[in-house]
């Protein structure tokens, strides 16, 4: 598909499916599938359908402004780019792409450890809108030089990811294991041990990674590094409260539905979170998000910002930095006619009212 033919894909969900039937079977296994049953998967999405929008009427919504900040950033709309393994897998541009793409539509691009493209050169296309994400490794010595080329680099936060002690039974990936391509290595992945040869590359990865990782790590993490840090994969009110007490921000996110199956959905436990942070912490959340409304809603709810994982891979995958642009230009489009419709016409206007419960 060409830049020209976008046009025609008028959704998130006509992007999906236009780019999982041009897709190589190995990526679309990895980037589609969720955990177990995908249970969570589906209830992500289906979390923002049951809420329901009170629209006010009779407001002046000729102009609309969507701008907001995350930690002193501005954006031109609160929706960023998740961070997401290998999109070299789709293509040759990988995250220089994607964050070029970010960079342009104002957005902020968050880069995976698992990137196929140095920290350097992504660093520079997203002319600084980029957050790196850490996966603590066992071996301290090799985080540490991540989190300090990041820095060094430009990033403007440093995001933990603290779902995946281990990565979660994707059932697909162990029918049809991940092998990287010839050449397709990751560079902020060493040289790979001996004696893992029977691993595939996703198993081996998952080796890399410390389960021993707790609170006390913050600790380690806050001596390295002067960056704002922000958890990814909070779920509960507990755990937002003792992010911000260890001076943490707090991206609510069950990974996509890739971790613990079942588990709750960041729309519903976003009342609870924000009422545990009581403003003293940003507020993120990523998650089944397709929709301006779903946005909308988020926002309505207390996020600063939401954060979107497979759409804008499958924006890579269809046209490169020209599809992850459509991506977030048709939920900028959606997101400002939701507003209108809504009768609001700044993201601070946007509160619990707006919104009525499933029953
Ligand atoms: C293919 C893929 C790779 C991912 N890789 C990472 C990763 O490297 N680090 C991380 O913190 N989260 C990772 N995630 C989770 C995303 O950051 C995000 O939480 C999730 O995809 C959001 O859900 P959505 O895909 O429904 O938008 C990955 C998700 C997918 C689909
Ligand atoms: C080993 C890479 C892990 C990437 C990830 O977080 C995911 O696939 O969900």
């Amino acid at each position: 598909m060409t830049a020209l033919d976008l046009p025609q894909l008028l959704n998130l969900t006509d992007m999906e499916t236009a780019a999982q039937q041009i897709m190589p079977p190995d990526a679309l296994n990895y980037y589609a599938s969720g955990a177990n049953d995908e249970h969570t998967l589906r209830a992500n999405r289906a979390s923002f359908s049951r809420v329901k929008l009170r629209p006010r009427v009779l407001v002046d919504v000729s102009h609309i402004d969507l701008s907001t900040e995350v930690l002193g950033l501005p954006l031109s709309f609160p929706v960023g780019i998740a961070p997401c393994a290998m999109h070299g897998l789709v293509h040759p541009e990988a995250e220089v792409a994607t964050a070029t793409a970010a960079a342009a539509a104002g957005s902020l691009a968050t880069l995976s450890t698992m990137s196929h493209k140095p920290i350097e050169d992504v660093a520079q296309a997203a002319a600084g809108r980029m957050w790196f994400q850490l996966y603590l490794y066992r071996d301290r010595e090799v985080s540490r030089d991540l989190v300090q080329r990041a820095e060094a680099a430009g990033a403007r936060a440093l995001v933990l990811t603290v779902d995946t002690p281990f990565l979660g039974r994707r059932e697909v990936m162990l029918r049809s294991p991940l092998h990287l391509p010839e050449g397709m290595s990751l560079p902020n992945v060493g040289r790979r041990q001996p004696g893992t040869e029977h691993l595939d590359d996703l198993n081996y990865l998952n080796t890399l990674f410390d389960p021993s990782m707790n609170w006390r790590d913050l600790e380690w993490l806050r001596s390295v590094t002067r960056l704002p840090i922000v958890l990814k994969g909070i779920h509960t009110a507990e755990d937002a409260a003792l992010t911000v007490e260890s001076g943490g921000h707090v991206w609510v996110s069950n990974h996509g539905g890739r971790q613990l199956d079942t588990a709750v959905t960041p729309l519903e436990v976003l009342p609870e979170i924000v009422q545990a942070v009581q403003g003293r912490a940003e507020i993120y959340l990523d998650g089944g998000i397709t929709r301006g409304t779903d946005v909308l809603k988020a926002v309505a709810l207390g996020a600063r910002a939401v954060f979107l994982g497979r759409a804008p891979l499958y924006g890579l995958a269809l046209a490169g930095e020209a599809g992850v642009r459509h991506t977030l230009e048709l939920l900028r489009e959606e997101l400002q006619l939701a507003m209108a419709l809504c009768g609001k016409v700044r993201l601070a206007e946007l509160g619990p009212d707006l919104l009525r419960p499933s029953t």
